[in-house]
């Protein structure tokens, strides 16, 4: 079998979704996810330019081979651009190679280690009260897990935080970047209180999340760690920017909240310290933006090493191409801990037809030869690509900070 055709769908049904089809000779096609939330074309630009016309000729089913050719053979290693291009490229190989297969993914990886994933939604509200019901929607649809946003008192946006309750939150909504404000001592006396609320209203079972999107330093978030540790959080996310590693150390040493983080990484080597060292508790990092299915495997197995589980991430911005094969991956992966599952606009799961299903706060893998996503290439041409930014994040006086 031979790579005969490697091209781009981009489409905008609600929002920027990038899309790759590689054709074969046989007539068996394998479809990745490329979609770099706010930077999707100059992931299409490395991809049409630089990285598709090496494939053409190959064999598909050598999937190992083409990833280190197209991660060491490009000398300009890791980045979110180059990793996504080759985790849409690796992802529609081991569509392929699960279609000639005649499996489901998950069967081609090891099978399955679980019927079912347990997944967590948003439930994001301006205040505590209009978020609580909002989890109450949530328990009412099934959910076991929900991650909880709320507005701040005197703050007129923050992230994670729908503009009307209900609906859904879409971070990138501007055509040039949106301006927020952010006051981190604010923050820090309502956070508490919301999970307080919380678990008095809905008691201890229902799993609780939070997402902080990078905005404390260590010692804050160690101090937020400590307050919300009583309430048991199921993990807090993205506590404080992660390029430097040992930053998690301060953290770990004053709090036994759970940890989470990772979708901004791209490789191994950006979670190495904060898996070997126990820093972290779950790795969000998913397969479109680092490298695909054979480098989030490595991952995965290295964190399982060091009681550290998957919690991919699983916002819109990951179309359901990523979704479908996250999914696989999910009912594999040993050492599963949670799956994010934003929904998507009903437009967005037609143009991308699919087998799996939720049910009961938990996806079921579908068992359809290959990852089990497809594209209806007429539908999303009706939606052209239209920019879209993701915001910026000032302080109170000015200072650009954390997004
Ligand atoms: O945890 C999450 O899902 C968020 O952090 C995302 O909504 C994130 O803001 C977007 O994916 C950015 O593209
Ligand atoms: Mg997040």
């Amino acid at each position: 079998m031979k790579i005969t055709r490697a091209r781009l769908i981009v489409c905008s049904p609600g929002r920027n979704l990038v899309t790759l089809k590689i054709e074969t000779d046989e007539g068996l096609y394998g479809i990745g996810d490329a979609t770099l939330n706010g930077r999707e074309l100059a992931v299409v630009a490395y991809l049409e330019e630089h990285l598709l016309p090496t494939l053409i000729g190959r064999d598909p089913a050598a999937i190992e081979d083409i990833w280190h050719y197209a991660y060491r053979g490009a000398y300009w290693r890791r980045g979110p651009v180059t990793m996504s291009a080759i985790g849409a490229v690796d992802i529609a190989l081991w569509d392929i190679k699960a279609k000639v297969a005649g499996l489901p993914l998950h069967q081609l990886l090891g099978g399955p280690s679980r019927q079912r994933v347990m997944v967590y939604g948003h439930a994001t509200g301006r205040d505590i009260e209009s978020c609580l019901d909002e989890v109450q929607r949530h328990v009412e649809l099934g959910y076991r897990a929900v991650r909880v946003q709320c507005g701040i008192p005197g703050m007129a946006t923050t992230y994670g935080v729908a503009k009307k309750t209900g609906e859904r939150y879409e971070p990138a909504d501007a055509e040039l970047p949106a301006e927020h404000v952010w006051d981190t001592a604010r923050y820090l006396d309502h956070a508490p209180k919301l999970f307080a609320a919380a678990r008095q209203r809905f008691g201890n079972e229902l799993h609780l999340l939070h997402d902080v999107h990078h905005r404390l330093t260590p010692i804050e978030a160690a101090r937020l760690g400590k307050e919300v540790e009583e309430f048991h959080p199921f993990w807090l996310e993205d506590c404080v920017p992660a390029e430097e590693q040992d930053a998690f150390a301060l953290i770990r040493q004053h709090t036994t909240a759970p940890l989470a983080v990772g979708e901004v990484f791209n490789s191994i080597h950006d979670c190495k310290a904060l898996i070997e060292n126990h820093w972290i508790d779950y790795i969000r990092a998913t397969l479109t933006h680092a490298g695909g299915i054979t480098h989030v495997r490595r991952i995965a197995d290295f964190a399982a090493l060091h009681h550290v589980r998957t919690g991919f991430h699983g916002a819109t911005d990951l179309s359901p191409v990523c979704m479908g094969a996250a999914i696989h991956f999910d009912t594999w992966v040993p050492n599963f801990g949670i799956q994010e599952y934003m929904p998507h606009e009903a437009v967005v799961d037609e143009v991308f037809p699919h087998d799996y299903r939720f049910e009961d706060g938990h996806f079921i893998a579908g068992q359809t030869p290959g990852h089990g996503v497809d594209i209806d290439e007429e539908l999303a041409a009706r939606f052209p690509y239209r920019r879209a930014s993701l915001p910026v994040n000032r302080l109170l006086d000015g200072t650009l900070w954390h997004w």
